[in-house]
């Protein structure tokens, strides 16, 4: 049985819990000062008193707090980090590197960097992975193989990690935006919420579906759709004389440049 301890509660360490809650072999446990407690009622795992509780029974401990938690979750950890240095650590926490990571909690431990998305959670995510240069590919293999059982995983050099994080980590609010806009555009014309919310969602997740399934790319479905001539490549002409590439790329910047605040 492998324990995994999550330090925060929210949005992310939710979806992780729900990804890996399945998993038989795998033992669930979390510390939030908050919410930690009621987190773990509903998702039907255990919750710890402290930090320090959190780590001392887990074998890997994921931190899920704010970025700018590091500091005061190091502090708390210090102890439990001394006596027990052999726990793996998976940080989500964004804009955070490596060595920023080592420097909080210690050289000696091991670390890995994980950038999931919030998809995890109906196990059809993504996640970037960052490894020390000297991790064991035993340890490698067995921490990829937790992220890759709720989704697609790559390990990528940090310097990725901002573009993987705008796209990936921030891409489902993203999508969630684009899935709005279809459904608003429903609503206007005349269709029920109820069902503008299924056309908006079912489109979106089929689409998705289809280019992954079939090994399509998104101009060849793009182009699969559009009749000659006919009533989508109106609506397409509309997109691209608003210039979607360029709005999705300044979206893309902006995210990025919010994201390096914190490096
Ligand atoms: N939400 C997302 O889609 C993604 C989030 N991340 C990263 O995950 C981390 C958490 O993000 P969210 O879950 O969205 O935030 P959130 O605000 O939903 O959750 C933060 C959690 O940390 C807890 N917390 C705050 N200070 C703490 C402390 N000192 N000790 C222990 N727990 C503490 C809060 O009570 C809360 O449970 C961030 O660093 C973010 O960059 C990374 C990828 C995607
Ligand atoms: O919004 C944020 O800061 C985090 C990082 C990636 C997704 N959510």
């Amino acid at each position: 049985m492998l324990t995994i301890g999550f330090i925060g509660s929210g949005n992310m360490a939710q979806a992780m819990i729900q990804g890996w809650s399945g998993n038989p072999e795998v033992q669930l446990t979390v510390y939030s000062p908050n919410s930690g407690k009621r987190v773990a009622k509903e998702l039907g795992i255990t919750a710890e008193d402290s930090a320090m509780a959190v780590w001392l029974k887990s074998d890997l401990v994921v931190l899920a707090t704010p970025a700018d938690q590091l500091a005061a979750t190091a502090k708390m950890l210090q102890p439990a980090i001394l006596m027990k240095p052999s726990v793996i650590v998976a940080s989500v926490l964004g804009g955070i590197s490596l060595a920023q990571l080592h420097q909080a909690l210690g050289e000696q431990l091991i670390i890995t960097r994980a950038l999931p998305n919030v998809n995890v959670g109906v196990k059809y995510g993504y996640t970037a992975l960052a490894f020390d240069k000297d991790t064991n590919p035993d340890i490698k293999g067995a921490v990829a193989a937790l992220f890759l059982e709720f989704g697609r995983t790559d390990e990528l050099a940090e310097e990725k990690f901002g573009a993987a994080s705008a796209v990936a980590g921030s891409g489902p609010a993203f999508v969630a935006a684009f899935t709005e806009a279809l459904k608003q555009a429903a609503l206007k014309n005349g269709l029920t919420e109820e069902i503008a919310a299924r056309l908006a969602e079912q489109t979106v997740a089929g689409t998705a579906r289809h280019m992954i399934e079939a090994k399509k790319t998104p101009l060849t479905l793009a182009n699969e759709v559009m009749t000659p001539g006919g009533s989508t490549a109106a609506g397409y002409d509309v997109l691209q004389k608003g210039n979607l590439n360029q709005l999705v790329l300044d979206t893309i910047t902006a995210t990025m440049a919010k994201n390096a605040e914190f490096e």
